[in-house]
């Protein structure tokens, strides 16, 4: 039903329109007057204005500016005056031509009003506001408001299943399951049963008939997770059920259908893949028509990370029943001077760590970090040539804090009780060639120069730690 106003001096011609907008089921309200009219526009939705040119108290073209302010829809203006106003009708007009008119205008507002403001999506449980993640998140609407396949690629813990349930929870299919396949850890031989379902008696240990995955979809939506990783022999009978949504349960002589919307995930690359005959090219095909591929957390910005670590200590300290703890900027600069090789995944289980460590301090300090993190940060910053004072954690502490720093700097095998001197010092030997090799790119006679090395020696070290020169 639609709100429709009639601006007009006529009397007649108000009770005609009255008694034709009320037989079309749609909201009608009439004033003789450009003032009221108007007045009524600022308190009141209206949908569509019949405005009469003359009226006593002024001229009704002069008013649409108005007209359009009030309704507070600039693209009211193409409604309203796209080539002056809509439709120009001349009295005295047909009740079928009013009529027609009408209804055109409301179907144009209405495919307008549908374009253009879609139900706004649920993003509540995705953290990200950086140039990387919002171009994901075109891409997530996009997905949520069709029922097209959607192939989802990046790095472990990049958030792939978080992005495929946020796609299905925003879908028309959100009441419908959300079931998840995980192509990497079904066994061969049970994959078949656990996707299509099985036939009580139909092999040793069927005590019970079962339901497949892909039949408790129906409805709703298929995640095959690590896709990659589906055997070739699964893809050809998954490939057939993606083309005609039937399947036959193992020990089934009947076939079944399933009506799902397909969400697969990789961190491989599959066109590789099907390049190497792992993976079938026609499965490829029909896995995606949308390909979102979700950027590592180094490609996400500062702000990123800062906003996932402060979303993740208030959840950990909701949890815990603590109020919310700060983090110190040397905390913050670990984190952000890491690579994250596990993305979100490694920096949530780093945090819960931390937050572990921390006990009932009200501050998180980089002396909370797991030390292997800060040992990366460390070394990463001086092979890069960057001086202590360019070691977050180093740069901040006094003297004492600094040697106690140290201390948990030390590699894994040196941590807890204090090793020989010897082993201490075959460590750093080590490490020091490991950082030498990566200063001078590799070279033997650069590494020898700046190390003072002589050549039998350079060599000996390079054997002794299992070190091999590119
Ligand atoms: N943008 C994000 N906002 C909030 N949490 C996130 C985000 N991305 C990932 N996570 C969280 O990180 C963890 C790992 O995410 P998820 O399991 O979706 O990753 P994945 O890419 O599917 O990993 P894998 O490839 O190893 O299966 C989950 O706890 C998830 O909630």
């Amino acid at each position: 039903m639609a709100n429709i106003l009639v601006i007009d001096d006529d009397v007649d011609f108000c009770e005609t329109m009255a008694s034709l907008i009320q037989r079309m089921e749609h909201g009608f309200h009439a004033f003789y007057t450009l003032r009221e009219g108007v007045a009524f526009l600022s308190e009141t939705i209206v949908d569509v204005v019949f405005l009469d040119v003359r009226l006593p108290d002024g001229n009704g073209l002069d008013a649409i500016p108005r007209i359009r302010a009030s309704l507070g829809d600039p693209d009211g203006a193409e409604l309203a005056i796209a080539a002056g106003v809509w439709d120009y009708l001349v009295k005295p007009f047909s009740v079928k031509q009013t009529r027609l008119s009408l209804d055109r205008a409301l179907r144009y507002r209405l495919e307008k009003q549908q374009a253009r403001e879609p139900e706004p999506l649920d993003l509540s449980s995705v953290v990200g506001e950086g140039p990387a993640m919002k171009a994901c998140y075109t891409l997530l609407a996009q997905a949520a408001r069709s029922d097209s396949r959607v192939l989802i690629t990046g790095e472990t813990g990049t958030g792939k299943e978080l992005f495929a349930r946020t796609i299905h929870d925003n879908s028309s299919r959100s009441k419908g399951e959300f079931v998840v396949v995980d192509c990497a850890s079904i066994t061969e031989t049970l994959l078949e049963s656990t996707l299509f379902g099985h036939k009580k008696g139909s092999f040793t240990g069927a005590d019970s008939d079962r339901t497949g995955l892909v039949k408790m979809a129906d409805g709703g939506t298929l995640f095959l997770d690590e896709v990659g990783d589906m055997p070739l022999s699964i893809q050809k009978s998954f490939l057939r059920v993606l083309q005609e949504r039937r399947f036959r349960p193992v020990g089934e002589t009947r076939e079944l259908t399933s009506d799902f919307r397909l969400i697969a995930a990789t961190n491989r690359n599959l066109q590789e893949m099907v390049e190497e005959g792992k993976f079938r090219q026609d499965l490829l095909f029909r896995l995606w028509t949308i390909s979102l591929r979700l950027p590592p957390l180094r490609e996400r910005g500062a702000e990123d990370i800062r906003g996932l670590t402060r979303v993740h200590i208030r959840n950990l300290c909701q949890k815990a029943g603590v109020a919310m703890k700060e983090l110190a900027q040397d905390f913050l600069d670990v984190l952000l001077a890491y690579e994250w090789p596990g993305n979100v995944r490694e920096l949530f289980n780093v945090l819960e760590v931390a937050f572990v460590a921390s006990r009932e301090n009200k501050t998180l300090y980089a002396m909370d970090l797991p030390p292997e993190v800060r040992i990366r940060v460390m070394r990463a910053a001086l092979s890069d040539g960057r001086g202590a004072d360019d070691i977050p954690e180093i740069r901040v502490l006094s003297t004492e804090q600094s040697l106690s720093a140290m201390e948990n700097f030390l590699p894994d095998s040196l941590q807890g009780d204090l090793p020989t001197l010897k082993d201490f010092k075959a460590e750093m030997e080590a490490l020091y060639l490991d950082i030498l090799m990566k200063k001078t790119g590799g070279s033997p006679q650069e590494m020898m120069s700046v190390s003072g090395l002589s050549k039998s020696h350079f060599y000996a070290l390079l054997k002794k730690y299992g070190r091999s020169l590119k």
